[in-house]
C-alpha cells in the first residue's frame, strides 16, 4: 500500500485534573493514497477529534500525523473538510459559494489571473458533476438539503484537494438522496484519485462506502478493531441486500454496542411499566 496518511501514536487529551477527557489514546493507523476509510464507533469515541487532528484544525497532546511523509503543522488546501452542516454563505449564490476561497485569494502576488480562470472552468466541471448547473445563480435558502451538501462538497473539490475529510457530511440527509450521495461520492473519489476518510453513526454507509472500517472505542478514544470490506470495487446498491453485507453490518454492530459497553435492560423498563400500571 502506498501511504498517504500516517497516523502513529496519537494522543489527545482535553482538560486537565478530574476533568481530563482522553479523547484519543494511542491511535496508530496507516491510510493509503486513494484509499476510502471509514469511522465508525460510539459516541465520544474521538472519531471526529481524530478527522480535526488530521485536518489541522486541533493538536495531538503527544504522537503525530504525517502525510506524504511530512508532519502537518495546520489546514491545508490539500486536506478539504466537510462537514454535516452545510455552512454556506446564505448572500452569496452557488457558484459564488463554490469559486469563495479562490476569489479570496486574487490579490495574492502567487495567484494569476490565468490560475483563476482554471478555477472557473473546474468550478463548472464540477456544477455539471453534481448535477447543480440549473441553480448556479440560486442562492443556498432556495435549496434542498441535498443539493446544499452537493455545493458544500463541490466548493471543498475545487482547489483539487488530495484527502477529503467528511464529518457525518450526509448525516442531515434523507435516505434516498443520501443513496445518491454515496454514489456521486464513490464516483468522485474514483475519478480524482482523492483519500478521503469518512466519519459517520450509520454502519450501512460506512460498509457500502469503505474499503475499510474502523471501528473505535470510547474511554479512552482508540481504535478497537479494523474490518476491510470485501465487496467489488464497482458498488451497486443491491450489495446491500447480500448476506456478506448483512453479516458484516450485524458484526460491526455488535462490536460498537459492545465497545459502548451498551445494554438495554428490559427487563428493568418492563418492571417501571408493571409498577406504573398497578399504580393507576
Ligand atoms: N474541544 C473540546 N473540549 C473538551 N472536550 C472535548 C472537545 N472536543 C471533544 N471533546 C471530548 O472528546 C471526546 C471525543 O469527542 P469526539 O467529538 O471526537 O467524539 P465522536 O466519536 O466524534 O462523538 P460523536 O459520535 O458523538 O460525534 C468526547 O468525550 C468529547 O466530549
Amino acid at each position: 500500500m502506498d501511504t498517504k496518511i500516517s497516523i502513529d501514536a496519537a494522543n489527545k487529551t482535553f482538560g486537565d485534573g478530574e476533568r481530563q477527557i482522553v479523547a484519543l489514546q494511542g491511535v496508530d493507523l496507516d491510510i493509503g493514497s486513494n484509499e476510502f476509510v471509514t469511522f465508525v464507533g460510539a459516541s465520544g469515541c474521538g472519531k471526529s477529534t481524530l478527522l480535526r487532528c488530521i485536518g489541522g484544525l486541533e493538536t495531538l497532546t503527544s504522537g503525530s500525523i504525517t502525510v506524504d511523509g511530512s508532519a502537518i503543522s495546520g489546514p491545508s488546501v490539500d486536506r478539504a473538510m466537510v462537514f454535516q452542516h452545510y455552512s454556506l454563505y446564505p448572500w452569496l449564490t452557488v457558484m459564488e459559494n463554490i469559486k469563495f476561497s479562490r476569489l479570496l485569494q486574487v490579490h495574492r502576488t502567487d495567484i494569476t489571473s490565468a490560475d483563476v480562470e482554471v478555477a472557473s472552468g473546474r468550478a463548472d466541471a464540477l456544477l455539471d458533476l453534481m448535477g447543480l448547473t440549473h441553480v448556479r445563480d440560486a442562492y443556498p435558502n432556495q435549496l434542498s438539503g441535498g443539493m446544499q451538501q452537493r455545493v458544500a462538497i463541490a466548493r471543498a473539490l475545487l482547489p483539487r484537494p488530495q484527502i477529503l475529510l467528511m464529518d457525518e457530511p450526509f448525516g442531515a440527509l434523507d435516505a434516498q438522496t443520501r443513496e445518491v450521495m454515496h454514489d456521486l461520492i464513490l464516483h468522485v473519489s474514483k475519478l480524482e484519485k482523492t483519500t478521503i476518510v469518512f466519519v459517520t453513526h450509520d454502519v450501512e454507509e460506512a460498509i457500502y462506502l469503505g474499503q475499510r472500517v474502523v471501528v473505535m472505542a470510547p474511554r479512552p478514544g482508540r481504535i478497537d478493531s479494523i474490518y476491510p470490506v470485501e465487496l467489488p470495487a464497482k458498488r451497486d446498491q443491491d450489495m446491500k441486500l447480500s448476506t456478506e453485507f448483512m453479516q458484516q453490518k450485524k458484526a460491526i454492530l455488535h462490536r460498537i454496542r459492545e465497545t459502548a459497553g451498551m445494554r438495554t435492560d428490559y427487563e428493568l423498563l418492563e418492571r417501571m411499566t408493571r409498577q406504573a400500571e398497578q399504580q393507576q
